[in-house]
């Protein structure tokens, strides 16, 4: 008998498809206790929009934790800041985004719930809305007081980390320092350990310039910051890393056969590979935090909001994947 626990769903923008996405999951049972960090009313008026039954109970903390029962919501309620129009968004329910996520990073922390999981939020909205917010990978690690998490994405047959996350493109060679690289490998490497029981990952590094540089003829990070960088690790920590190699001939099945991870230098370098090959099938996990975070590989794709034509795909592998985490993890 597994012991239940309580895993936080946030379903991110409220006029996005995540409340769809989060009532589709909840029309399955599952092993443990979902607790819906939202609004009630905004998951109410979107099922009945879908169609799909609902019977919403209040979260109560001193009851001890059910397996979620299909057809059910436990809601720990949020308040909107203004009525939702599916599609529509609205800056005055930005604030309401962000309590969603902090209503979740305080339980994760506290121990109340044992991971969380987050459906699309959308990140122009909250900076209109006066804040300045880059995407929850940053959020939950300053919310937690975590100097350096690592942002990876997973599929079937590929997993691929990020050295920088959400920064324009024009930062990110200064953003590549020695001491970030190592303290992000670090990290991946303590992860794939602890939490994928890969006893020795092998980590595949890409380079950041065309060709890795081609012998610094086309950009001097390989020579003068990644390499030395990756040949202290390999000395001094004994760590299986591979590269700098070109990106654009990494993801290739000889290197992948081999790599538990592809580690690239930044979003757009490593991504669009991931999602071309498991888009709507991957998980996005959030190394280095001091608790479980999994999320979408997809954003609010505001144009299905309300129609029941959004892919459950990726909530049902990052909700999947948190609960496999969890239960290792007992
Ligand atoms: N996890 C997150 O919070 C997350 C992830 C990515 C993007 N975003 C944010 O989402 C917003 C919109 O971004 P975007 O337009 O680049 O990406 P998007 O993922 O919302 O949409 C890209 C395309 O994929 C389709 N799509 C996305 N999810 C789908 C699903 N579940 N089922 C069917 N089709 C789906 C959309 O219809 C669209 O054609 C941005 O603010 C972005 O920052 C958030
Ligand atoms: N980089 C993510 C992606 O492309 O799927 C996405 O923007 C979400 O990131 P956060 O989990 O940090 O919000």
């Amino acid at each position: 008998m597994i012991k239940v626990k309580r895993i936080a769903i946030t379903p991110g923008e409220p006029a996005g498809i995540g409340p769809d996405l989060v009532l589709a999951m909840a029309q399955e049972d599952w092993p443990h206790e979902l607790v819906i960090c939202a609004s009630s009313q905004l998951m109410v008026e979107r099922a009945a929009q879908l169609g799909l039954p609902l019977d919403v109970i209040e979260y109560d903390p001193a009851r001890p934790p059910q397996p979620h029962k299909a057809g059910t919501l436990v809601i720990t309620d949020c308040k909107l800041k203004a009525p939702v129009i599916p599609g529509e968004l609205n800056e005055q329910n930005g604030h309401y985004v962000l309590d969603t996520l902090s209503r979740a990073t305080q339980g994760c922390m506290s121990g109340e719930f044992a991971a969380v999981v987050t459906g699309p939020v959308h990140k122009g909205i909250i900076n209109r809305a006066g804040v300045s917010f880059s995407g929850h990978t940053e959020f939950f690690a300053q919310q937690s007081n975590t100097a350096q998490v690592v942002m990876m994405l997973a599929t079937e047959g590929l997993r691929v980390a990020l050295v920088t996350t959400h920064i324009p493109l024009a930062y990110v060679s200064k953003a590549i320092t020695a001491e970030r690289l190592q303290q992000i490998i670090r990290i991946l490497h303590a992860d794939l350990v602890s939490k994928f029981g890969i006893e020795q990952p092998k980590i595949y590094v890409c380079g950041l310039n065309p060709h890795a540089g081609e012998d610094g003829c086309l950009g001097k990070e390989e020579i003068e910051v990644i390499t030395p960088a990756l040949d202290q690790l390999r000395q001094e920590e004994g760590m299986k890393l591979f590269g700098p190699l070109p990106a654009d001939t990494i993801f290739q099945d000889k290197y992948l056969a081999d790599a538990d991870t592809v580690l690239a230098m930044y979003h757009d370098q490593g991504l669009p590979v991931l999602k071309f090959k498991g888009f709507g099938k991957s998980v996005n996990i959030t190394l280095g935090l001091p608790f479980i975070r999994t999320s979408v590989d997809h954003g609010t794709a505001l144009e299905l909001a309300g129609t029941g034509q959004a892919d459950t795909g990726s909530l049902w592998t990052a909700l999947s994947h948190a609960l496999e985490l969890v239960e290792k993890q007992t």
